[in-house]
């Protein structure tokens, strides 16, 4: 007796998680801050995915939600909703003793005031040991990577110092170090240059350049200053609490050999295909509430609709 061959529906692909060979990756992430009887929305579904090894910078007007983001990339706030996960760690359901262990080891969290992640009455190699004393490293081990990472941040000199001995810059060189002490993958720094001139900035900006390319921490710093986004391969725009845009920097070589650095704008879409179009695109094309989309070969075009008042 010949049988039918049953033809079994095939096991359906699941989709990859958001960001699921990143280091970072949230979505639709939401903060809100209750004050009174107010409501803030400083996130309002974020969506950010880093890859091991990056160096991005965020911008954004003033309270746009910059410095939200990273405090809950630090481990230091909580999410309201949404999805967080940096490494292995899931932000939004870790225990207590789950978020000592991660501020600990996976991200160092340079503060945006220079002075509130540094202890009046401490040396600078002082700093340093603090965070391996609190991770039990054997002083020996201590004594050898606080040496080396005041050495690599150029402040090696100043390991005897207290921090109303050292410049702003050496300050912040110093926070930079104790940031990095338990070898974090991350290092998150909330605006490093904003209270230093123009050279000293640059200083420390190279500075954070040499611990993403030398030590490998991914780095995210977040910024005001066109100087410091100019200098990254990628920087995230942050609007009204959500990522609105990208920069993406690569560099070109010409016919003659010279080098230049091309910066494409790129707009982001969410995964569920949403795609902001920016004010002074739909303003010089009366884009309203409809719009025609058209699927090309290789591109998908948005037109105005215009028989919608027919
Ligand atoms: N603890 C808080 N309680 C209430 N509202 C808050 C709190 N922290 C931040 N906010 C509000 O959330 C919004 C985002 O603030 P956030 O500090 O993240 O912005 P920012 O982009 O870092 O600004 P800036 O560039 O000025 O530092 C702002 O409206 C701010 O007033």
């Amino acid at each position: 007796m010949s049988t039918t061959p049953l033809s079994l529906p095939q096991p359906s692909q699941k989709t990859p998680e958001f960001g699921h060979d990143a280091l970072i990756a949230c979505e639709s992430l939401v903060r809100i801050y209750q004050s009174g009887s107010v409501e803030v929305q400083a996130l309002q579904g974020l969506d950010l995915v880093v890859n091991s090894g990056e160096m991005i910078a965020v911008v954004g007007a003033s309270g746009s939600g910059k410095s939200t983001l990273l405090s809950i990339l630090a481990g230091i706030d909580a999410p309201t909703a949404g999805r967080a996960r940096v490494d292995r760690w899931n932000l939004l359901t870790m225990s207590r003793a789950d978020r000592v262990h991660y501020r600990r080891h996976t991200v160092g969290y340079v503060r945006q005031q220079t002075a509130s992640n540094l202890v009046p009455y401490l040396t600078s190699r002082q700093m340093v040991d603090l965070p391996m004393t609190a991770a039990r490293t054997p002083a020996r081990d201590r004594r050898a990577r606080a040496a080396e990472l005041l050495g690599a941040l150029g402040v090696a000199q100043c390991a005897d110092r207290r921090p109303a001995q050292l410049s702003g810059g050496q300050q912040m060189r110093v926070a930079i170090a104790v940031a990095l002490a338990n070898e974090p993958h991350v290092l998150l720094a909330d605006e490093p240059t904003g209270e230093l001139d123009t050279a000293t900035s640059a200083e420390v900006f190279s500075a954070l350049r040499d611990v993403n390319r030398q030590l490998g921490v991914t780095v995210v710093v977040v910024t005001h200053d066109p100087e410091v986004s100019g200098q990254v391969e990628r920087t995230v725009a942050i609007r009204d609490g959500r990522t609105s845009s990208e920069v993406v920097r690569r560099t070109a070589t010409a016919a003659d050999g010279g080098t230049h650095v091309i910066a494409e704008e790129y707009a982001v879409m969410d995964r569920a295909g949403r795609v902001q179009v920016p004010r002074d695109y739909r303003e010089a094309l009366a884009l309203t509430r409809r719009v025609r989309l058209a699927l090309e070969a290789d591109h998908v075009t948005i037109r105005p609709d215009l028989d919608g008042d027919a």
